[in-house]
């Protein structure tokens, strides 16, 4: 299991007050709070289209916050602070696999980009061990199925020792066996003090708070109802 120490930054809190994001001509969401302290999880839950992806893609920073602030410990959030992308770890939809490459290929070219280092061959092992992939790292990831698409792009989440783990839909596709792994991965993460926050639509089996995108969807008045 992972330690504290094991975190190449320290966990720090996050606190969202009255959060606003405007995206594709209209207010996706307006005045939504939150508090995610070390070793905490946040489940993010709505229909399609309420806004899941777009708040971890605002944390994340790749948009930008239209209403409200986020502090990150104790300073404010701004798009483009080094100190946060180096923290976490967001994995969205789309896996960002090459298929021409090996898994273990594709698992060293993005610790390359993203720490500057590539992956150790242990790192790597344990963290195949953890979705069954051990027989596939050195596969092109082209023959994959998108099951072990998927599993292979959350494996990152056990070899980049990172605090905060933003996860779209991370069950998607995974059979009941890679689900446990996946709960087990991120209890160890909550024990050793990491951070959550996950959009999905299933019940993981991991406890944590929630928030639901319908509190926080933008009022249409009546007149506005009507143009
Ligand atoms: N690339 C984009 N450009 C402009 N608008 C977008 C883009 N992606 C999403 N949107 C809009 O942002 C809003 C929120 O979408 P988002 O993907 O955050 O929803 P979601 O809750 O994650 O949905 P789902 O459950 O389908 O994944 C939607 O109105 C959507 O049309």
């Amino acid at each position: 299991m992972a330690s504290r120490s094991t975190f190449a930054t320290a966990p720090k809190p996050l606190r969202a007050d009255d959060l606003a994001c405007f995206r594709g001509g209209r207010m996706v969401f307006e005045r939504l709070s939150f508090t995610l302290d070390p070793g905490e999880l946040l489940y993010l839950r709505g229909k399609n289209g309420s806004g899941k992806s777009t708040l971890l893609r605002l944390i994340a920073g790749y948009l930008r916050i239209h209403g409200g602030t986020l502090m990150v410990g104790d300073d404010a959030w701004w798009r483009g602070d080094a100190a946060l992308s180096e923290a976490l770890i967001y994995a969205g939809h789309d896996n960002a696999l090459k298929p021409v490459l090996t898994l273990r290929e594709n698992a060293r070219e993005l610790t390359r980009l993203m720490t500057g280092h590539a992956v150790g061959d242990v790192a790597l092992a344990d963290a195949a061990d953890v979705f069954g992939l051990t027989g596939l790292l050195d596969q092109p990831v082209r023959y994959f199925s998108s099951g072990q698409r998927h599993r292979s792009n959350l494996m990152r989440f056990a070899y980049l020792k990172r605090p905060l783990w933003l996860m779209d839909e991370p069950t998607v596709g995974l059979d009941t066996e890679n689900r446990e792994a996946l709960a087990g991965l991120m209890r160890a993460h909550l024990d050793a003090g990491g951070m959550i926050i996950a959009a999905t639509h299933d019940p993981i089996g991991v406890e944590g708070a929630m928030i639901d995108m319908r509190d926080y969807q933008p009022k249409v008045s009546l007149e506005e109802a009507w143009l």
